[in-house]
């Protein structure tokens, strides 16, 4: 199996059609709507009515109504002829306008609780050999494992918990979470896949774990959880909104509450079923009945790409992100980084460069060290030294040099151009300036310069090639037509990191950044008060991706990365990212315009029924509607502020449909469309609906 093609930054960017399918074919979407209306009528308990102000009241209102059906005199006499068929209509349309917003919540429910048995299902109770420290091997139910112990597993195990690989090199099935079936490559000490989920299987040779999760606490359970919505809290913007609509709806309620001296005073009195009909009308129930299907709807399309969000805040916070912080490598550009050629100066030859090379390169695990070791040893390079006697030195963002410590105090390194000219001088080495001249052909095509020594003596530059993504550009254009400034940051040099920057488009570039680098970046932006979204796949990343307000980390990450982040992509492509901020702002557009839908049409409702209530105190010409009576007109009105709440749910689901447009020119936009429209449309609909009631006699 090829090693590159496994790593995070080998892997192709895959396109979103395909992560569609796989995820739809997972989820059993037979039977969701069947599911959702049973629990719209679960959702009628008081215990859940009440998280809802606005529908809470129309529930009490339907009480209300229910109450005059059966007894017409119960608040005193009414001199109205058939009063108990007026009153179980209203009953019955109060009920149904309370059932379809529950539906509208469990639809967006459904999807979830779907995923949720279908990763139940992958959860069954293994079999874990867990290790003691003499080294033997005690038989025990995966779920008593807990954080520390030590497992052994072989081709064919279920991975009993999540944790770390301490010794070993095997490949996983990782489709139960992912739903992807190529086997993943995981080994211990490598940053990126070490890292093994409980519940997927090793299918080639044996690993050594240690775990890092107690019993329950898995990824698995975590992400059960969170599809389920059984950790949904309502987010910041929720709840504001929430408060409003039940100020509003307060509001009414004393409007209406007031309404009855002033009819009795123009001697048009009017009935308390009118009265509670009246305040249904008026109270922003629209909204109130679609704003939570909105925000799990909005987690639902995040889960869509592959990407569990540990709130609906993250997703939310995605709507609201000014300033998006990338790396270059694996995100911007392909990230393969594959050693192209050896450019050798200073007088040696290209043998003597690929000799030195692969000498630096033995010990090097990344894809960069393989690749050179590859291309040295299709040039006739050869170590022939005893490797045991030589000793590696790690590849860090920090010294950003790899090398060997040779037998007998040699030293070979590789690194960034940079770091290897302060290596030389500090043992009396030269630069010359035909190191430069190479370091720079190599960076104006973009590509990455390794310089190679052997102790003060440089031999050349390795060129390190790497391409922009295509279609990159568009991206960010797309981007920063909403407000999103990209900010690139690298630890390549200045020159390759502006030629990338130039051709990807970005806004902003740091090069030769180091990983403090990344967080104080972050730290800036926020100290201007944007909201930064960065995503990362290392442990160093960690700090940075907590101190983001969105996080995103690779699911190839290691554990720290995903704790500290608070998005994990499943499919740890670092330019979904990109997409993530685009469902964020869609979910914040679409709570907009359905808000303002919801309040222009209640506006609307008031002005065609207020003037028939009226009617009969000589105020009978503000009835512009020409509605036929009151029963009629609050019944028809009624009919559609019930109607219009299923009739919005694909709408509220789906998002409204999204244009890279700034936050300003979307707001206006959204309150020409959403406002003109929730104000007609309510006019139209009730002249309908009064036509068809006094046709079929109803009223
Ligand atoms: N295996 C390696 N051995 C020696 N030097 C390396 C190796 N890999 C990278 N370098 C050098 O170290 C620099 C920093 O690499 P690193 O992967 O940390 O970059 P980064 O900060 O992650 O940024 P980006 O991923 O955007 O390039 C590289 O530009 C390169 O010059
Ligand atoms: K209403
Ligand atoms: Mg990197």
């Amino acid at each position: 199996m090829n090693q590159v093609a496994t790593t995070p930054k080998g892997k192709p960017p895959r396109p979103s059609d395909r992560r569609q399918k796989h995820k739809q074919a997972r989820v059993r979407t037979k039977g969701l709507y069947f599911r959702a209306i049973r629990d719209a009528f679960v959702k009628l308990s008081p215990k859940y009515a009440i998280k809802n102000p606005v529908m809470f009241l129309v529930w009490l209102g339907t009480i209300i109504t229910l109450a005059v059906t059966i007894d017409p005199q119960l608040f005193g006499p009414v001199n109205q002829k058939n009063p108990q068929l007026f009153n179980g209509l209203l009953t019955v349309i109060l009920f149904f306008t309370v059932l379809f917003a529950n539906f509208a919540e469990a639809v967006a429910e459904g999807r979830g609780k779907a995923q949720a048995d279908a990763l139940r299902s992958s959860k069954t109770e293994t079999i874990a050999k867990k290790l003691s420290n003499d080294g033997s091997v005690t038989e025990v139910p995966s779920t008593t494992l807990t954080q520390g112990d030590t497992v052994y597993v072989v081709a064919g195990d279920i991975i009993p918990a999540d944790g770390e690989v301490i010794m070993g090199v095997a490949s996983v099935d990782e489709s139960a979470i992912t739903g992807e079936s190529a086997p993943v490559l995981k080994e211990s000490g490598s940053d990126v896949a070490s890292s093994v989920t409980g519940g997927t299987r090793i299918i080639s040779d044996e690993l050594i774990v240690r775990i890092t999760a107690d019993p329950g606490r898995g990824f698995i359970d975590r992400m059960i959880a969170l599809v389920e919505g059984a950790e949904r809290n309502k987010t910041p913007n929720e709840v504001a909104l929430t408060v409003l609509l039940a100020v509003l709806s307060l509001v009414f309620l004393f409007v209406v509450g007031t309404l009855p001296a002033f009819a009795y005073y123009v001697n048009s009195p009017v009935t308390v079923p009118v009265l509670v009909a009246l305040l249904v009308a008026l109270i922003p129930t629209t909204i109130g009945g679609l704003l939570s299907a909105i925000g799990i709807a909005g987690m639902d399309r995040v889960a869509q790409f592959n990407v569990i969000a540990t709130s609906g805040r993250a997703v939310e916070a995605c709507g609201d992100v000014n300033t998006l912080v990338l790396d270059k490598t694996g995100t911007i550009t392909l990230g393969n980084r594959l050693a192209e050629s050896f450019i050798p100066i200073n007088g040696h030859t290209r043998a003597e460069i690929a000799n030195v090379a692969l000498a630096a390169s033995i010990f090097d695990d990344t894809p960069e060290g393989k690749s050179i070791v590859r291309l040295a040893e299709k040039l006739g390079a050869k170590f022939d030294l005893d490797r045991k006697k030589a000793q590696g030195v790690e590849f860090s963002a920090k010294t950003r040099m790899s090398g060997t410590n040779l037998p007998g105090g040699h030293e070979v390194r590789k690194g960034a151009v940079g770091a290897i000219k302060g290596f030389v001088r500090s043992r009396n080495g030269r630069n010359t300036p035909e190191l430069d001249e190479a370091y720079e052909k190599v960076s104006q095509q973009g590509g990455t310069p390794l310089a190679v020594c052997l102790d003060n003596e440089i031999f050349g530059v390795i060129y390190l090639k790497d391409i922009v993504k295509p279609g990159i550009r568009e991206r960010f254009d797309q981007l920063r037509r909403m407000g999103v400034r990209t900010v690139m940051l690298t630890g390549d040099n200045r020159i390759t990191a502006a030629v990338i920057a130039k051709e990807a488009g970005v806004d902003e570039f740091i090069a030769e950044a180091t990983p403090e680098d990344k967080i104080s970046v972050i730290q800036r932006e926020q100290a201007e008060g944007k909201l930064v979204a960065m995503t990362g796949d290392g442990t160093n990343d960690a700090p940075a991706l907590a101190q983001a307000n969105v996080g995103v980390a690779m699911n190839t990450g290691t554990q720290a990365a995903k704790e500290a982040a608070n998005m994990v992509d499943l499919d740890s492509d670092p330019t979904k990212l990109i997409d993530i901020v685009s469902i964020g702002k869609q979910l914040l557009i679409t709570r907009g315009a359905l808000t303002t839908f919801s309040i222009a049409n209640d506006i609307a409702k008031y002005f065609a029924i207020i003037p028939v209530i009226f009617a009969s105190a000589n105020l009978g010409s503000l009835n512009i509607m020409q509605l036929t009576s009151v029963n009629s007109a609050v019944l028809a009105a009624l009919i559609y502020n019930a109607i219009i709440i299923p009739v919005l749910i694909p709408l509220a689901l789906k998002g409204v449909r999204f244009r890279p447009l700034t936050a300003n020119q979307l707001l206006q936009r959204n309150i020409f469309i959403y406002g003109l429209g929730g104000v007609i449309a309510p006019f139209l609909a009730i002249k309908f609906l009064d036509m068809v009631i006094t046709a079929v006699g109803l009223a």
